[in-house]
């Protein structure tokens, strides 16, 4: 559950406003224009940006001034999300144990998570032998791993071709249902996500526009 409060947050030429809901299991695509406040949103919610004013509140619990690796957030990014002289199995297990020192059980976690994303074949390979899908798969694969129940991604799959991301999209709902995740996607592409959110909130100019029911897809 993602609860932020009449929080207020400025950049020099964009005042931002942000108060809404998102259920615990929501599945919830975040629109709206270039510039608008999207990423500025989700950096708000995993602590990468700290708001001026108002509360958040995440799975019941006061998180406004919560550094990023205490709140029950994971977040995958774009792009880079991947350290390149790391493998695979080293990228992940980044979301266990940052300084990659792994027990026997820790590496079974870690083929696990590989295997549910499909990358069971690829854990000694370099992100530079890697296509888009798969360094999209490693990063998500490290985000289950750290097993938070919030996961944000901002347009996670945008330089993936149509194929791949529909794939990914239905990895990503899979994973979703399995591991009873609230979801925040942010995406340029409402359409593809028809029948995989829950809710779409448009972001319009540092603001949060058309909560109410309608916007339900
Ligand atoms: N570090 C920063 N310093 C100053 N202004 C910033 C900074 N980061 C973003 N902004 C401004 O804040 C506004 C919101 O940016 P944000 O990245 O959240 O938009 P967005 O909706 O995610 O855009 P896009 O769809 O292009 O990724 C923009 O006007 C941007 O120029």
């Amino acid at each position: 559950m993602i609860r932020l409060n009449k929080l207020k947050f400025d950049y020099p030429e964009m005042p931002m406003a942000f108060d809404l809901h998102i259920n615990q299991q929501e599945r919830v695509a975040i629109v709206g224009p270039s510039g608008a406040g999207k990423s500025t949103l989700l950096n708000l919610i995993a602590g990468f940006e700290f708001a001026d004013s108002g509360d958040i509140w995440l799975n019941n619990e006061k998180h406004t001034q919560t550094a990023p690796h205490l709140r029950p957030v994971s977040m995958l990014f774009q792009e880079n999300n991947l350290f390149t002289h790391l493998n695979v199995q080293q990228n992940i297990a980044l979301g266990l144990k940052p300084n990659l020192k792994l027990d026997g059980a820790e590496l079974r976690q870690v083929e696990e998570v590989a295997n549910a994303v499909g990358l069971k074949e690829l854990l000694f390979r370099l992100p530079t032998e890697l296509s888009g899908g798969q360094k999209q798969r490693v990063a998500l694969a490290r985000c289950l791993l750290r097993d938070k129940p919030i996961l944000l991604l901002d347009e996670p799959f945008s330089a993936l071709d149509p194929a791949l991301r529909l794939e990914m999209l239905n990895l990503l709902q899979q994973l979703w249902l399995e591991k009873q995740l609230t979801v925040v996607i942010v995406t340029h592409q409402p359409n593809e996500l028809i029948g995989r959110v829950d809710r779409i909130i448009k972001i319009e100019q540092g603001q949060a526009m058309g909560l109410d029911s309608e916007d339900a897809v």
